[in-house]
């Protein structure tokens, strides 16, 4: 479904020198620097700018939430959906300060809301099934999202975006992050398991049983990232997965956001190696799992602001770094323009 080529590295020395022979000491500009030659490698080594970005808020219900594993209930999903179409959320404060233009995508929210043109239907279900006790979706659900997701990002790099940010709203989804990251990674479960919307110590370990179960009664299940997702994902982690390989496709940038998105950035990862290439990671979340799920993407987020909200807020306040390391690239004289010889 998916075919992700790498990025080309024909011009990488070119970019390179272009980097070294800005008015500055040699790296001097530190981490924009790798930044602004990755940013040049997707979009090209001549003028790469950074065009209509779109920040898409994925959200979806979890059946796990019912079994008490977070501060909130699945309403507060529904809730906070409103809030965004409303414009009153954290996600949308920091779009607008960074030029995202925000689109939220119903991918299966418990409560579906209706009259709100802006809200795009991408619904698989009404939440998930809780998935320590059956598989959370059936396997063509999977492909499903996957088709949906893949549609909607061919529509926005159809108008010209050529960056996408990932974010997500969904109560519950944190377990459903855990239980996929335990699934693909060497790791115990314990590492994988954080507070979430800030849980207290007795619902974190119902949660850590919960996600224990669930890996025990879907083993053998777990073979592929398609598996792992029908037994233990989201209908917003589907929809990431599948927006982020067709992104990685269709040459894009991703911006990714914090753990719940990161663990789609891992699942498609998987599927595509390459489309790792494409990918920018924003912000390293306080959710406990996360540094260690950056780590196996080797990934060195660009920002650390202790934030545990997801919605993509990571993500819009790290827009601006990535413009600049494309900005600077563009527009900074040379040593050689200004007659400087070091
Ligand atoms: O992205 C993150 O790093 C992150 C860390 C902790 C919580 N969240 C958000 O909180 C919700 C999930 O938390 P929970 O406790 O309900 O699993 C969901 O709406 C996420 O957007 C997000
Ligand atoms: C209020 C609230 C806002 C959120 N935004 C993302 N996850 C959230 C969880 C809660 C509970």
């Amino acid at each position: 479904m998916f075919s992700v080529t790498p990025v080309n590295h024909q011009f990488d020395g070119e970019i390179q020198q272009k980097i070294d022979c800005k008015t500055k000491p040699l790296g001097a500009l530190g981490r924009l620097e790798p930044l602004a030659l990755q940013v040049a490698q997707v979009l090209g080594a001549t003028c790469p700018t950074i065009k209509q970005p779109k920040l898409l808020v994925f959200a979806g219900d979890h059946g796990i939430a019912s079994a008490g594993v977070s501060i909130a209930p699945s309403e507060v999903t529904t809730q906070m959906v409103l809030n965004f179409l409303h414009g009153g959320a954290a996600i949308n404060v920091f779009c607008a300060q960074a030029g995202f233009e925000m689109e939220v995508i119903d991918c299966g929210i418990a409560h579906p809301v209706t009259g709100h043109e802006a809200l795009i239907d991408q619904r698989l279900g009404a939440g998930t099934r809780a998935f320590h006790l059956e598989a959370a979706m059936s396997a063509s659900c999977v492909e499903q999202g996957f088709a949906m997701a893949k549609a909607r990002v061919a529509l926005h790099h159809d108008n010209g975006t050529n960056l996408i940010a990932f974010g997500e709203m969904g109560i519950g989804n944190t377990s459903s992050a855990a239980a996929i990251m335990a699934a693909l990674l060497p790791v115990d479960v314990a590492a994988c398991v954080g507070r979430g919307t800030g849980i207290d110590s007795e619902t974190l370990q119902r949660k850590q049983a919960l996600i224990t179960q669930a890996i025990q009664l879907h083993q053998g299940q777990l073979n592929t990232p398609q598996q792992i997702l029908a037994a233990l994902g989201g209908f917003e982690i589907v929809q990431m997965t599948g927006a982020m390989l067709a992104a990685a496709e269709l040459k894009m940038l991703i911006l990714v956001d914090g753990f719940i998105a990161t663990a789609a950035a891992l699942l498609a990862v998987t599927i595509a190696p390459a489309a790792r290439d494409y990918m920018i990671f924003a912000h390293q979340s306080d959710e406990a799992g996360h540094q260690l799920m950056l780590q196996h993407l080797q990934a060195e987020p660009l920002l650390q602001l202790e934030m545990r909200l997801g919605e993509g807020t990571g993500a819009a306040l790290a827009l601006p770094l990535v413009r600049a390391a494309a900005a600077f690239y563009n527009e900074m004289a040379s040593l050689q323009d200004v007659g400087i010889a070091i």
